[in-house]
């Protein structure tokens, strides 16, 4: 079953468009969701949770058209976004007894558990959490309505390494059992390098490859050769960089023949991303 079925998703803001996106992610599994800075990862997320309204496309979760069934749905929906304003002054008891009674399944025990787990005080008031706190603030209150999707924005930006690694823990026991689904948005590489089943990249608007992740990885190669070789494949690369010994550039495995000389490596997300980001840009 999938957990997303997003189709022909589209947008237009003035200066900028989600043009078709499309991508689907099967239940149980995590999703890495990746892109520069305005590359449209919240954009696609606001859509996708109808916080803003899409201009044309369909978005399916748990098998449920979400424009029909959007009330419905709310409820096996937990989401989260980095910059999120809670209502500071108040407690995190007081914040809590408001938002349970949107919820129908919610379960004050798996809530008590979780508070417990990321070692949060009830007592404590929404502008004393860190953002660390904030994050996981949001997952208690999603995992305690019963949510099946979670739906988080640079849930790890502003972490610290070591409260990031937790996080991710944390997203694997999750779906251990197969219940749940997450898709995250990050430019964190190494996130997704550790507990990713599956990366979306998302490039000015549009979507790049949506895959599994070795499969994902698997699409590319990293060229590295000699100054002279550089014009033969220049117009298959998706961009180049020179050096003093020649050129290395990114391509499609598809588009290599690696019965030609030059040296090739598999690239890592990291990789990926820089090569893609000065595909419209100047070649340096
Ligand atoms: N309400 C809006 N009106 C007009 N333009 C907007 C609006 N919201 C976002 N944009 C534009 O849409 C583009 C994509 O923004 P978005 O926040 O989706 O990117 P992002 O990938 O989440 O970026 P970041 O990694 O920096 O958070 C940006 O150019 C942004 O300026």
């Amino acid at each position: 079953m999938l957990a997303l079925d997003i189709k022909n998703l589209n947008k237009k803001y003035e200066h900028f468009q989600l043009k078709d996106v499309s991508f689907q992610l099967e239940k149980g599994y995590i999703m890495g969701f990746i892109g520069a800075n305005g590359a449209g990862k919240t954009t696609t997320i606001k859509s996708i949770l109808n916080l803003v309204r899409m201009d044309s496309g369909e978005i399916c979760i748990l098998g449920k058209n979400m424009a029909e069934h959007e009330v419905e749905l709310k409820q096996e929906i937990g989401s989260a976004f980095g910059d999120i304003n809670f209502y500071t002054r108040s407690k995190i008891k007081t914040l809590t007894n408001v938002i349970k009674t949107f919820y129908r399944n919610w379960d004050d025990e798996t809530y008590h558990k979780y508070l417990k787990k990321f070692n949060l005080s009830e007592d404590k008031k929404i502008a004393e959490l860190s953002t660390g706190m904030r994050v996981k603030y949001s997952l208690a209150l999603a995992l305690s309505h019963g949510a099946k999707v979670l739906i988080l924005d640079e849930p790890t930006s502003g972490l610290d390494p070591a409260a990031r690694d937790n996080l991710l823990d944390i997203f694997q026991e999750l779906v251990e059992e197969g219940e749940i689904s997450i898709l995250f948005s990050t430019h964190i590489t190494s996130d997704l390098e550790k507990c990713a089943d599956y990366i979306t990249y998302i490039h000015n608007g549009q979507i790049i490859n949506s895959a599994e992740k070795e499969e994902f990885i698997d699409t590319y190669r990293l060229l590295n050769g000699k100054k002279e070789q550089l014009d033969m494949i220049k117009d298959k690369l998706v961009s180049y960089k020179t050096n003093s010994f020649g050129f290395t550039g990114l391509i499609h495995t598809k588009d290599f023949d690696p019965s030609t000389d030059i040296k090739s490596a598999v690239p890592n997300l990291e990789e990926i991303m820089i090569y893609f980001s000065k595909k419209e840009g100047m070649y340096v």
